[in-house]
């Protein structure tokens, strides 16, 4: 979930004459493009949300493969004179500054199209941060109430239906049965919107609202079972 770590380092020796020459290519071939992702094209919050990582829609962009040196790369083109003024003016602001070549002084002002999704999270109450809860995993020694029984034996649905009371709220997410009492208070998207979880498969709702949210890991500690559905 953090990437802090996530860098590599590369050694960078000074630009020959050559590099140089692909640099300012590429800083001038870059004019003109604008970054589009899928929000830009989301009306619907419920929707768009949960893709954050989906292509650019077909009808707002054109892409293209280019090469510049021995860079290749994507490109998506949105600067059409089509383009809505509402989309482009939203997030302005200059791309770069400065600079010593031709190319990278004639750069100004260019617009980077960016509409965010609209976000429903709830400011966590002191003490129930996402960080505050993985503390609470590392140290609770039987978050999903599992008073030693195994969280490897198979659930039913009528099983998960009758865990809906504080302390012991069942859910099933992605065949997995999920004791989700103790992480309600920490949830970012609130206590009611996980109630809606409770005593069901959650899977449809989880999937709308963030399917990229690793429940997995987050929720390791709280599983009970496999759900069993074979009946
Ligand atoms: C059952 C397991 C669930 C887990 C582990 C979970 C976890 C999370 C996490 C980590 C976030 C923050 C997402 C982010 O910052 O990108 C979040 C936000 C949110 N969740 Fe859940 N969630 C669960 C179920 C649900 C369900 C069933 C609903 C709806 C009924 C829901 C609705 C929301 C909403 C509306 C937000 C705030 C909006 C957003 O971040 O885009 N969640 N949840």
């Amino acid at each position: 979930m953090d990437n802090d770590n996530d860098f590599t380092f590369c050694q960078v020796s000074s630009p020959s004459d050559q590099e140089d020459h692909e640099t300012k290519k590429l800083v001038s071939d870059v004019r003109g493009i604008t970054i589009e992702d899928e929000f830009s094209n989301g009306s619907n919050s419920s929707q768009s949300s949960g893709f954050l990582w989906n292509e650019a829609p077909k009808n707002t962009a054109s892409k293209r493969q280019d090469k510049v040196g021995s860079l290749s790369f994507n490109v998506i083109d949105t600067s059409s004179p089509k383009q809505s003024s509402e989309q482009s003016s939203e997030l302005s602001r200059p791309v770069a500054s400065g600079g010593t070549g031709d190319s990278v002084n004639k750069i100004q002002e260019r617009t980077v199209s960016r509409k965010p999704a609209p976000r429903a999270k709830v400011p966590f109450e002191k003490g129930y941060s996402q960080m505050d809860w993985l503390k609470l995993t590392r140290t609770h020694p039987d978050l999903a109430d599992l008073k030693g029984q195994s969280n490897k034996r198979l659930i039913s649905m009528n099983e998960v239906k009758q865990h809906q009371k504080e302390g012991s709220m069942w859910t099933v997410l992605k065949g997995r049965v999920y004791n989700i009492s103790p992480y309600m208070r920490f949830h970012p998207g609130g206590v009611d919107m996980l109630m809606q979880a409770v005593g069901k498969d959650c899977t449809s709702l989880f999937n709308k609202y963030h399917a990229w949210v690793n429940a997995e890991f987050l929720l390791e500690k709280c599983l009970v079972g496999t759900l069993d559905d074979s009946k």
